[in-house]
């Protein structure tokens, strides 16, 4: 055992705080930092970069997250049996910086990029190292999450368990203006174009900086060394509580006869081989531990924001006058309400309730967290409702749809077997999409002489029927079918000009040809039309979400551009994504209620050798609310979207009532005090009492008691 002391030593202080602290918030800012910066670019990595589709880029991001909260136990293992949490961090982050610097190499696509046409050649290499950087990246940033938070809490004596407290909500604004600075910041580094042969976004930027950042979080760790109190790992404690857990149940098994007398918790039932002191913090343990079962429910609908809650905001507006809010960034409203109602609640609101005679308990506040988290899917249930009126109606999987876009010289009338007919005056188009229970039909137009075509449908598709110039080649486009990502537009043009055009980023179109659609970005947006000598150029402003079909007239370039005609396709979103802001707040106030509430109480109920263990079980409840998401998300799709977030806000109303019984059901409990008043029963002195401990947990008791059950000094 090679750590500082054993004992707490008095450390140095600056306003009732151990200065100490200071270097483990900045560690913990630059750590989230790092993490929720390569988090936000990651999905869009995935599908862009590697050209992974939505279902999968979406399945491996939820992965990668579960991971991250899986890994917080092997973290407590090494670093309360072996390390110490201070090394455990230490190394851990290494392996967290390494990581992060594989990540970004992966996404360097000059690497593989032979042929230099701006792709990777060799995706297999990208994948691989992608996945081995994240691999990395979950192992160290999960290994390190549940020492920092103990880490932290250690570094204070006992006369100060008011500023421990205070400590706890810090530490969350630290985490939360890490996550909302690089949430702003690597999105906008992405955006960036850089490269060696080519230009392209600039992935190796945006996975850089966290890589940097990380770095900095080991440098200041490190910088604060000389201050720490570190307290010894206690010995292989994981192996004991597991040996001892497992001795009291075959011991319970062996004596299941009535004659036995009863005692009085299963545990007791390792009395005959086990220290009376593991079996009394294993208790403390197990009762916490099994508090926690209802919890994954809450990160189930917590973690939503960042996938359902963003792609909803994909379908709303988000044009609030002085600035465009991008779909994605709409979820940096959390880290902000968090920076405001952390104080307000700390300050204002759980003085006020204490003030009011209230017992407000952490066992309270985090049912009552669990409500506000349902309340907010409520919210979004409202929200969804509002913008279902609003989306077109798509077709279902066994009808068809089509419009009708003329661009011929006349007005035309168009009959689609058996009985549509539709009047379309020159470049222009039917009203609406016409929905059809069948695929085969057959169009006449009404020219001289009258022209007839058959067609055969996409089942479950939209399609624009086009009609050129020379109506006897009028044929088919496919149209968007769904709200066009990320708030963007799908945009096509169809040249009813007499030769080719040439359109800014856009390939060259043939006479009466439609190009495929592109995607544009909300704003105003310049297209330069040419044709050899001749061109204009034309400007149109684009809200989110919409779609449009543009149709270029032969008189285009002696207009000025001016003849352009659009067709609305689909309608810009209309719904204003301010409306998410009230289930932001709902579920942040369930966050500040819940997650730091839960991660106090985690620290305070733990005894000392287990703290660690128990911000890992916290954890883990993080990573079990992932992994319902994607289960949900693979099996049970609602017809409705609202009804899925009314289907989560009943279940976790329902998980919330099953966890208030058990919370009344609990007795907090002062960890210290038990252990003393074991101690004492055992009649021993809390000095000599460690040792002993320590000396047991080092003999390999299961060569010693092959004979027998073993009596214990008690
Ligand atoms: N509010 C979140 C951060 C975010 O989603 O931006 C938070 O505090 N999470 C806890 C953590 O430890 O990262």
């Amino acid at each position: 055992m090679d750590e500082t002391t054993k004992k707490k030593k008095k450390t140095a202080e600056c306003c009732g705080y151990p200065i100490s602290i200071f270097f483990i918030v900045v560690n913990e800012f630059c750590e989230r930092f790092s993490y929720y910066g390569m988090r936000a670019v990651l999905v869009l990595y995935f599908r862009y970069f590697l050209l992974w589709d939505d279902d999968l880029a979406t399945s491996i991001y939820h992965a990668f997250v579960a991971l991250c909260y899986l890994t917080p136990i092997l973290g407590a293992i090494i670093a309360d049996s072996w390390l110490g949490k201070f090394k455990t961090i230490i190394y851990l982050s290494i392996v967290y910086a390494i990581g992060q610097v594989t990540m970004a190499i992966s996404t360097i696509h000059d690497i593989t990029d032979a042929n230099r046409d701006g792709t990777p050649d060799n995706f297999t290499f990208h994948i691989a190292l992608s996945m081995l950087g994240l691999i990395l990246i979950a192992l160290g940033t999960g290994g390190i999450k549940p020492c920092v938070a103990a880490f932290g809490g250690d570094q204070f004596q006992e006369h100060q368990s008011r500023q421990l407290n205070t400590f706890f909500s810090v530490f969350y604004l630290c985490i939360n203006a890490g996550s909302l600075l690089s949430t702003l910041i690597t999105p906008v580094l992405r955006a960036q174009e850089c490269g060696i042969h080519t230009q392209q976004q600039c992935y190796p930027l945006a996975f850089g900086v966290p890589a940097v950042l990380m770095v900095i979080s080991l440098v200041v760790f490190i910088a604060g060394s000389g201050m720490y109190v570190k307290t010894d790992p206690e010995g292989n404690i994981m192996w004991s509580v597991c040996k001892c857990i497992g001795f009291a149940i075959k011991n319970r098994f062996r004596h299941r006869s009535s004659s036995y007398p009863k005692r009085e918790h299963w545990m007791d039932w390792a009395n005959e081989k086990y220290d009376k002191l593991l079996i009394a913090q294993i208790k403390m343990v197990l009762k916490v531990l099994f508090l926690y079962i209802p919890l994954p429910m809450f990160w189930t609908l917590f973690d939503q924001k960042g996938s359902r809650w963003t792609l909803q905001a994909t379908t709303m507006s988000g044009d609030f006058g002085a600035f465009i809010l991008q779909p994605d960034q709409m979820q940096t409203v959390n880290p902000i309400l968090i920076l405001t109602l952390v104080p307000i609640m700390d300050r204002l609101i759980f003085p006020l309730i204490q003030k009011c005679g209230l017992n407000f308990s952490p066992l309270k506040r985090m049912t009552v967290g669990m409500l506000f988290a349902a309340m907010a899917f409520v919210s979004a249930a409202l929200v969804q409702i509002e913008i279902d009126k609003t989306l077109p109606n798509f077709p279902s999987s066994s009808e068809s749809q089509l419009k009708v876009v003329n661009t011929y010289s006349t007005t035309l009338n168009v009959t689609i077997s058996p009985n549509e007919h539709l009047l379309i005056e020159s470049f222009g188009s039917s009203a609406d999409y016409v929905t059809f229970d069948h695929q085969d039909i057959t169009v006449s137009l009404n020219t001289n002489p009258v022209i007839t075509k058959a067609f055969s449908l996409i089942k479950g598709g939209r399609q624009t029927l086009i009609i050129p110039s020379d109506p006897t080649v009028m044929y088919l486009k496919e149209d968007v079918k769904s709200k066009p990502r990320e708030g963007k537009n799908a945009i096509r043009f169809v040249n009813g000009y007499t030769a080719d055009l040439n359109i800014t980023n856009l390939d060259s179109i043939e006479p009466s040809a439609t190009t495929n659609y592109t995607l544009v970005n909300q704003g105003k947006r310049d297209f330069v039309l040419r044709h050899g000598e001749q061109w204009c150029e034309f400007s149109r402003k684009f809200g989110f979400g919409a779609s449009y079909t543009f149709l270029i007239p032969s008189t285009v370039f002696s207009d000025d551009c001016e003849s352009i005609t659009e067709v609305e396709d689909m309608k810009p979103n209309s719904v204003h994504m301010a409306l998410q802001i009230p289930q932001y707040f709902l579920i942040t106030t369930g966050e500040v209620m819940f997650s730091v509430t839960g991660l106090q109480f985690s620290y305070s109920q733990a005894p000392k050798n287990m703290k660690s263990v128990l911000q890992a079980g916290w954890l883990c409840t993080n990573a079990v609310g992932n992994i319902i998401v994607l289960i949900v998300a693979e099996l049970g799709k609602l017809p409705k979207q609202w009804a899925e977030y009314l289907l989560f806000a009943s279940l976790l109303v329902a998980v919330s009532i099953i966890f208030s019984i058990m919370a009344y059901f609990y007795t907090y409990i002062d960890p210290a005090e038990i252990e003393a008043q074991v101690r004492k029963e055992q009649g021993l002195e809390p000095e000599e009492m460690e040792k002993e401990t320590i000396e047991m947990e080092e003999k390999d008791e299961d060569q010693k008691n092959e004979q027998g059950v073993k009596q214990t000094k008690i």
